[in-house]
């Protein structure tokens, strides 16, 4: 399908008088790139499966590419191809590697004929990204025709990241921020705010083991978006998540701006690793294949949910218990296999970016937006949870409380397992932001 939609955009593109020789290769180039892409099995998208819900979000229906997908509007991102290539006139779609990234038409304006100018209109910033996490979820970041100003913050080395990154010719506008003088500029008119800043495990740590560091850093972080950007999204990625949400609610509550709508622990590597494991196990095709995961972000508290997997499938018990071991120690597989240099870095990345992406889409108007996250939450007795959530222009705008119905023995014996380390990690990040 999309080699055909590819061949018939390379008929159309290829007939334009226009186009000189010189771009006429540059075509060719990315069109070739679009179609190896496009066959690839290692090509990638960045989405969801809205359970429940008609239409896939990026990515799953449509498995062959980062789709940065914009529900209302069908304009062309130069990304990778040069401007002269695009035909704002065309309504075929075009992207980085090979479909659909689609771009909000009151953005586009047209330069001079056969050419667009993509102004994308959200402003990102990533709180910790010159380390490992950050650098390449700048890089898919910087690759979306969503967002128009990427601002990058760190306590060291970002000024070269950001150099480097700006480079790219994507519409966001890169600057770099070092040190908390420059925290408050670089927070100023953002819409999400991203915050992988903290220290990583090494092997025969545990997440919480993070706590007495990363705690102070989440804090001193919460504490100035609280101050200069209290309306932005936030999503938090240092670790322990399972104190770090709580200690951000209970500064943005001290600051008198606290909403908790807007305030996510991200979960989303869970899912992308249950979602990889079980399609491995099962033989099915990944883009098919979603896994509700509940809970939390450590150990036990990772649930996922395999009796609520998307297309449903039958699970012996004893691959139900690999299985869910597997996810529960995705990370510290990664740590190991690290052997002391850090953590998973590129594939929370691409999870960072995939939850930042849903989120870009909810702000602009996709109502059909749900993934998984930890957030404050009524589905248990649990003031944080981590499950799905249908997320709005304004964040949260429910949380699916029925995956929890109708769970099996094993899933049962695991929510309630989990309770006692999650209400204990959520106190300690409570009671840190009160002292
Ligand atoms: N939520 C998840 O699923 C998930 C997944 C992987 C890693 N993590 C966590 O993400 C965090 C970062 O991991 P990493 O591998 O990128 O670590 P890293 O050490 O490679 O990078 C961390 C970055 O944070 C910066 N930093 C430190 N203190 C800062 C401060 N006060 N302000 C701004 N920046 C600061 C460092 O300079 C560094 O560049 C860790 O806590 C890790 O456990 C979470
Ligand atoms: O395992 C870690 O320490 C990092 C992260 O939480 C992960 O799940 O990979």
């Amino acid at each position: 399908m999309i080699q055909k939609s590819e061949e018939k955009k390379k008929t159309t593109i290829a007939s334009q008088a226009s186009v000189t020789n010189r771009e006429t290769r540059q075509m060719k180039w990315s069109l070739e790139r679009n179609q190896m892409a496009a066959t690839s099995s290692s090509s990638f998208s960045i989405g969801s499966i809205p359970h429940g819900s008609k239409t896939c979000s990026l990515g799953q229906s449509n498995n062959h590419g980062i789709k940065f997908n914009s529900r209302n509007h069908l304009n062309n991102f130069t990304g990778l191809k040069a401007v002269t290539s695009i035909n704002p006139n065309s309504n075929s779609k075009s992207s980085i590697f090979g479909n659909n990234i689609t771009v909000r038409p009151a953005t586009i304006t047209k330069t001079r004929p056969n050419t667009i100018k993509v102004t994308a209109s959200f402003k990102v910033a990533i709180l910790g990204a010159a380390g490992g996490i950050g650098q390449p979820l700048s890089l898919l970041v910087k690759m979306s025709p969503l967002v128009s100003d990427l601002h990058l913050y760190d306590i060291a080395n970002v000024k070269g990241v950001a150099a480097d990154l700006s480079h790219c010719n994507t519409p966001s506008k890169v600057r770099d921020f070092t040190g908390a003088t420059e925290l408050p500029n670089c927070l100023q008119d953002i819409d999400i705010v991203v915050i992988p800043a903290g220290v990583p495990r090494k092997p025969g740590m545990t997440r919480d083991d993070l706590f007495n560091i990363n705690a102070s850093i989440v804090k001193t972080l919460v504490e100035a978006v609280a101050d200069n950007c209290p309306n932005a999204f936030i999503h938090v990625i240092s670790n322990p998540v399972n104190s770090t949400v709580p200690i951000a609610a209970e500064i943005l509550k001290q600051k008198g701006v606290y909403n908790p709508k807007k305030l996510f622990g991200v979960t989303t590597l869970d899912v992308v690793r249950a979602n990889t494991f079980v399609s491995q196990k099962k033989n099915l095709k990944l883009i098919d294949v979603d896994v509700p995961v509940i809970g939390g972000h450590a150990g036990i508290t990772i649930l996922p949910l395999l009796s609520k997997t998307k297309p449903r499938v039958s699970f012996s018990d004893e691959e139900v218990a690999e299985l869910t071991g597997r996810i529960q120690n995705g990370g510290t597989e990664v740590v190991e296999a690290k052997a002391g240099a850090g953590s998973a870095t590129l594939s929370m990345a691409y999870a960072a970016a995939r939850f930042l992406e849903s989120c870009l889409r909810a702000l602009d108007g996709d109502g059909d937006v749900y993934e998984c996250a930890f957030v404050e939450s009524e589905v248990t007795e649990l003031p944080f949870f981590a499950s799905r959530v249908k997320i709005g222009k304004d964040g949260v705008e429910a949380v699916i409380g029925g995956d929890l119905e109708g769970l099996t023995e094993f899933e049962k014996k695991g929510l309630e397992a989990l309770k006692g380390e999650l209400q204990g990690s959520i106190e300690k990040g409570v009671a840190f932001a009160n002292k």
